[in-house]
């Protein structure tokens, strides 16, 4: 569970101050799906990292599993961090490591002593499907393959959160389709708590319960993904949930 309060942070941008989040409140309930669409500087990066405090907000509460992390020391907030996966757009898998060995990787970081590390690599990668693939470099995977190696490295250290930042952006549609399966089924199967971070709708439609529309740092809807038609009020949810690329059916899962 996730709940931020007031929520704003400020950069120092070129031209000046700016607040690339402003008074942002959020609720996503324990094993939902969270999507957060906007165009290009809405602040959703920002956001998404705002919840694990890589930014630290300059205002407002994040808590986790409630814990507010703004309050808690350095050392507890490690330990917090560790239960909040993350996947990024560009994968940010270590070309000199194989698979497993990337994925062995954030169980060290976290401390995971080595008689445990080998069974949790192999089982994040079974999640994943890539057993198989378990020896090989990054450069020898296509992207959809990458990005499950970074879902699996996200899920080695028992997430109760995994927060997806663009994870589709860089990789086809048919491959989209099929990363967001993996997401679905973390989702489904582990109880993952997701947030999804994208300014595709059909990628968040795919999957997500709630999407929060973002415009200038403010979240200016929520669309609830029901199964009811949306009715979008705000002229930019409108705009982004015109579908102009169609995704094809999530049953046609795990390809790529
Ligand atoms: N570290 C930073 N320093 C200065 N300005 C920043 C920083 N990070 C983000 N910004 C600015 O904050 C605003 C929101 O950026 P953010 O990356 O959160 O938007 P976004 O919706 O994720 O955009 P995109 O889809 O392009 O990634 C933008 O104006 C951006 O330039």
């Amino acid at each position: 569970m996730i709940t931020l309060r007031g929520v704003t942070k400020r950069f120092t941008g070129p031209d000046g101050p700016l607040t690339a989040v402003d008074d942002v409140d959020l609720h996503v309930p324990r094993g939902s799906v969270q999507g957060i669409i906007g165009f290009s500087g809405a602040g959703k990066s920002t956001l998404i990292r705002l919840i694990n405090l890589l930014e630290r907000p300059d205002s407002g509460s994040v808590a986790v599993d409630g814990t507010d992390l703004t309050t808690v020391d350095d050392v507890e907030l490690r330990r917090r961090r560790a239960k909040i996966g993350m996947i990024f757009q560009h994968f940010n898998l270590l070309a000199n490591l194989t698979a497993a060995q990337n994925v062995e990787l954030a169980l060290r970081i976290a401390g995971v002593g080595k008689a445990a590390r080998a069974a949790r690599v192999a089982e994040a990668l079974a999640v994943v499907d890539l057993s198989d693939k378990a020896g090989a470099y990054p450069a020898k995977l296509s992207g959809g393959q990458q990005q499950r190696v970074a879902i699996a490295r996200a899920l080695a250290n028992e997430p109760s959160v995994l927060l997806c930042d663009e994870p589709t952006s860089a990789v086809d549609p048919r491959t989209t389709v099929s990363v967001l399966s993996y997401l679905k089924e973390v989702n489904e199967r582990l109880g993952i708590t997701i947030v999804l971070v994208t300014h595709e709708m059909n990628v968040v439609r795919a999957i997500a319960d709630d999407v929060a529309v973002m415009d200038g740092g403010k979240v200016v809807e929520h669309l609830r993904l029901d199964g009811s038609p949306l009715r979008p009020e705000t002229e930019i949810a409108q705009f982004l949930i015109d579908d102009r690329i169609r995704l094809r059916s999530l049953e046609e899962t795990h390809v790529g």
